[in-house]
């Protein structure tokens, strides 16, 4: 008697494809970055959380860290409060923070861990305030050379990942805003959320960090031609960083922070790509662009990562 062909075997090998991904990266930490230029899209969201969920299923530790740029703008407008960006980061008065808050964790955050908990009691939202998830000093960026005040923009000192581990460890997906409690002066501060995700993917020892945007990757040769970068190492990376600009700065120094910190890879992808996520971690053809370290494997870091600024900024790290 010859087997019955079954319809349905391609879907078989699809998931057998996936196999050494899903091996290799079982019960590791996945990062991933949601930008608020891919979140605009109702669908995308749905099919974010979908692939974030599917992860979480597939034995893997997904940690989202959530931006909403575009949605804090929108709220300022409202409120009557101009948005102006200085060296990439937001001038942020007292008014505006209250506005960044209420955006990032009260309405952005929110949605995403709504989206999630639609398929079971998976996502706690937190910001980097609670339980001092991010800890962060008064940010002064360098322009033409001088120190310039932009208000409570915060440059991060330390991360304690002690809740992330816990919520992970009960099986939890952790939803984090971008948003540090001060070190010192009793503040609340505004970190850039690629900023945040590198130092969190690094902090945790992630496996990957993987930042969605709304462009297919880095490119070569912005904003003149399309071609993607697809692989490079920490130290091309550290050359090409003088000539980046706008919102590829904080992406590509995250990237290269994360990449020389102990995370094995560092990932920028197109958002606006349906299951770009799934794409990239359980397939051959990667989408985006990927940064490895010149060394692949780096020791695991610490339970409470010391966050030093003015190493981060020798390398090119986090400003
Ligand atoms: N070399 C480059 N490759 C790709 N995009 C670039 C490059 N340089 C600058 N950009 C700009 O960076 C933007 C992505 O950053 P941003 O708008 O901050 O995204 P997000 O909201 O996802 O954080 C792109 O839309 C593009 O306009
Ligand atoms: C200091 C600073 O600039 N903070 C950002 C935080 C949100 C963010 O980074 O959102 P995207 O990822 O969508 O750009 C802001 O206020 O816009």
């Amino acid at each position: 008697m010859t087997a019955r062909k079954h319809s349905a075997l391609p879907k078989a090998q699809v998931l057998i494809e996936a196999l050494p991904w899903l091996t290799r990266h079982n019960g590791r930490v996945v990062v991933i970055k949601f930008g608020g230029n891919a979140m605009v899209d109702e669908e995308l969201k749905a099919a974010f959380a979908q692939d974030v969920v599917f992860l979480r299923q597939a034995g893997l530790k997904p940690v989202v860290v959530h931006g909403g740029g575009p949605q804090i703008n929108a709220a300022l407008d409202r409120h009557g409060l101009v948005s102006e960006f200085k060296a990439g980061l937001r001038v942020t008065t007292p008014e505006a923070m209250d506005v960044v808050r209420m955006v990032l964790a009260g309405q952005v955050q929110r949605e995403l861990v709504g989206l999630l908990n639609q398929h079971g009691p998976l996502a706690v939202g937190l910001t980097g305030e609670d339980a001092h998830t991010i800890t962060a000093v008064k940010h002064f960026p360098t322009i033409d050379g001088e120190p310039v005040d932009i208000g409570r923009v915060g440059e991060i000192t330390a991360i304690d990942t002690g809740a992330i581990e816990a919520l992970l460890a009960d099986g939890r997906i952790p939803v984090v805003s971008s948003i540090a409690r001060a070190a010192d002066d009793g503040h609340i501060y505004n970190v850039n959320a690629d900023t945040a995700a590198a130092a969190l993917a690094a902090a945790l020892g992630a496996e990957t960090l993987m930042v969605l945007t709304d462009v297919e990757g880095l490119y070569e040769d912005w904003p003149h031609s399309d071609d993607v970068i697809s692989r490079l190492t920490a130290t091309e990376l550290e050359k090409l960083l003088p000539d980046l600009s706008s919102g590829m700065v904080p992406k590509m120094r995250g990237c290269l922070y994360a990449v020389r910190n102990g995370v094995h890879t560092a990932r920028v992808i197109d958002g606006r790509v349906q299951h770009s996520i799934l794409l990239e971690i359980f397939t051959d053809e990667g989408i985006g662009t990927m940064v490895v370290p010149d060394d692949p494997r780096p020791p695991a870091p610490q339970h409470t990562t010391e966050y030093v600024p003015e190493q981060a900024a020798a390398e090119g790290g986090v400003r």
